[in-house]
């Protein structure tokens, strides 16, 4: 049975640059994907690259989609692509399902809403809540620590007590300013008339597994992982170490989503589903994966990424944003 791939590379600007340890992120470019089946059944998936995360770049993913040609299907996508695996894979079993559109993307409360880094947070804050959102997210490691820890004091004091706060470093940290932040979350979490820091983000880099497990056991506060199990092979290599705090898994970029779901099933880790700032496209196929994986009650989606862009295409059904491009 053939089936006809199509590609449509796409670049969407943040409304704002988004700040993190990384430093400002002005363009999210991606890669779409189109497939057809001689019945007229149709596929969508989406390859949307993290390079800083360690994953391929657009111009990889579409070098190889390009040179597979009608034969893409007779070729295992290389393990270095795992932003390109998990675009083919979710396009395939789109085509091959009944009817991918039953679609119900998760209510507010159970989705994290994310936060702009700096003292902006505090005024986003509660235009979160009122959104619904009961989980926020926070970039720090991007302004001087004694501005942040300052700024975070003034956060909790703000939000109601059962509000829940995620602190993302993305590894920018020193190991002295990680204890830094571990003992002032502490000096929140020991508070019963405080909100809830539910844990500290990848506050080293990835090499420093070692360290970082030493810092779970020192503090009440918990640490998760995000930048060091970017991929299926990362997560069963910290697994296979012994972390068995938080992993944040990124579906878009974490490779075959068959291989995701078998690492979940088997090891029934500490999962925190997170989005890679995808369009609608990998959206869908990024939470089918988190609805299969997070058994309820499930920690909130890391998935408060609609609206922070300066189109419209949050609004758009897959079929609408592919006619779009
Ligand atoms: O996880 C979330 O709540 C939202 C997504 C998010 O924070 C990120 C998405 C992609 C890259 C990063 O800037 C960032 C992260 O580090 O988790
Ligand atoms: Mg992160």
């Amino acid at each position: 049975m053939g089936v006809e791939l199509a590609l449509k590379p796409y670049r969407r600007r943040f409304a704002q640059p988004l700040q993190t340890a990384h430093g400002p992120w002005m363009w999210r470019e991606g890669l779409l994907i189109r497939l057809e089946d001689s019945l007229g059944r149709v596929g969508y998936g989406e390859v949307a690259p993290i390079p800083w995360f360690g994953s391929e770049s657009v111009a990889e993913a579409l070098a190889f989609c390009q040179a597979q040609g009608s034969e893409w299907r007779s070729h295992p996508v290389p393990a270095e692509l795992p932003a390109t695996q998990f675009g083919l894979e979710s396009a395939m079993a789109e085509l091959a399902a009944e009817n991918f559109d039953i679609w119900q993307e998760p209510s507010s409360t159970a989705i994290c809403g994310l936060l702009p880094a700096g003292e902006r947070a505090l005024a986003i804050a509660p235009q979160r809540f009122a959104q619904g959102h009961r989980t926020l997210k926070w970039k720090i490691g991007v302004h001087p620590i004694t501005d942040e820890i300052h700024w975070l004091n003034q956060l909790v004091q703000a939000l109601p007590l059962d509000a829940r706060l995620r602190l993302d470093a993305n590894g920018g940290l020193s190991s002295a300013q990680a204890k830094q932040w571990l003992v002032a979350c502490d000096r929140v979490n020991t508070n019963p008339q405080l909100a809830t820091i539910e844990y500290l983000e990848q506050p080293l880099p990835p090499d420093q597994l070692t360290e970082m497990t030493a810092l779970g056991n020192g503090y009440q506060t918990a640490i998760a992982l995000d930048e060091s199990v970017a991929t299926v092979a990362q997560l069963e290599n910290c697994w296979d170490q012994g972390w068995r705090g938080v992993f944040v898994v990124k579906p878009a970029i974490a490779g075959s989503p068959q291989e995701l779901e078998a690492f979940c099933q088997k090891n029934l880790p500490r999962l925190v589903f997170s989005s890679a700032f995808e369009t609608v496209i990998g959206r869908r196929a990024a939470l089918a994966i988190a609805a299969r994986c997070s058994p309820a009650p499930a920690p909130a989606l890391g998935f408060g990424t609609q609206g922070w862009f300066a189109d419209n295409w949050d609004t758009l059904t897959p079929a609408e944003l592919w006619e779009r491009l």
